[in-house]
């Protein structure tokens, strides 16, 4: 059994159907690279995935479990983190207090139990604050962890991001263009990472990416799209020799060739 297993999801708004039957499996600890052009449907599928939207047909399931349309509030629960394309960070608070704003997500306790400050709340605060420390070290962020978010440039927030998608232990990582805004170096820099990532937390990554070399190299297996539906499954080297691909993002015109 897969760790994810996208069914046949049918994704429309109004009159465009955004995703037209898309299936594909994401394994125990594998990094997926979901590629494709401009309005291929990578983003729908990613949304549907962390629950920002309800497919109108097929079936989501995580670690055996049907999540089809499950809020997205319940992801982290489930074992699901997610970073954003334009990032979501509370951007006046500082780096620490951003990736701890992640475990309060996944906290066990309730409202009232925090709000009197019983055992079980210290307990697990303290956990949060060691798991930040471990993190911070990680991503190498350390140096910038008492300053506010908002004064880092873009790569570094977006490793913040991926800090607090962390602190909750995702089994999965969802990344929505991590390359995105990156430099050559920040770029190398990201595909160091992510291995490291899979190999310090054990989970598997499925990431939506433009940045056709990071993906063909962070990947163990890549899934196109093109016009919400899949036209490739397989391995980095299986998926860019493939002739629909080629096709894809040669001969779409300007968008299509931009994406390229
Ligand atoms: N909220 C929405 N309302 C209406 N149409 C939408 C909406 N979101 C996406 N679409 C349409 O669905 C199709 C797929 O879009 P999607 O953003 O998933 O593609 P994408 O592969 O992520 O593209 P890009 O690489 O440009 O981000 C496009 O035709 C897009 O215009």
């Amino acid at each position: 059994m897969a760790l994810l297993e996208v069914e046949d999801i049918v994704i429309r708004f109004g009159g465009v159907t955004a995703v037209a039957g898309v299936s594909f499996a994401v394994e125990d600890r594998q990094i997926c690279g979901l590629i494709g052009p401009n309005g291929a449907g990578k983003t729908t599928t990613f949304n549907c995935i962390s629950g920002i939207y309800r497919p109108n047909s097929g079936r989501i399931r995580f670690a055996g479990q049907d999540i089809t349309g499950e809020p997205r509030h319940r992801m982290t629960g489930y074992g699901i983190g997610r970073t954003f394309q334009n990032l979501a960070l509370f951007r006046s608070m500082t780096v620490r207090e951003n990736v701890l704003a992640g475990a309060h997500a996944s906290g066990r306790s309730g409202f009232i139990a925090s709000a009197l400050a019983l055992p079980q709340v210290r307990r697990e605060a303290a956990e949060a604050q060691a798991r930040a420390s471990e993190l911070l070290a990680l991503l190498d962020l350390n140096r910038v962890a008492d300053a506010p978010v908002a004064a880092l440039p873009f790569g570094w927030q977006k490793r913040v991001e991926m800090a607090r998608a962390l602190i909750s232990r995702p089994k999965l990582l969802l990344l929505d263009e991590p390359a995105g805004g990156l430099n050559h170096g920040e770029v190398d820099d990201l595909a160091a990472l992510l291995g490291e990532i899979r190999r310090n937390f054990n989970l598997a990554i499925l990431l939506v990416e433009h940045h056709m070399s990071l993906v063909m190299r962070v990947s163990d297996k890549v899934v196109a799209l093109d016009f919400g539906k899949k036209i490739a499954d397989g391995t980095p080297e299986q998926v860019r020799s493939d002739p629909e691909v080629i096709r894809a993002y040669l001969g779409g015109g300007d968008d299509h060739a931009r994406a390229a």
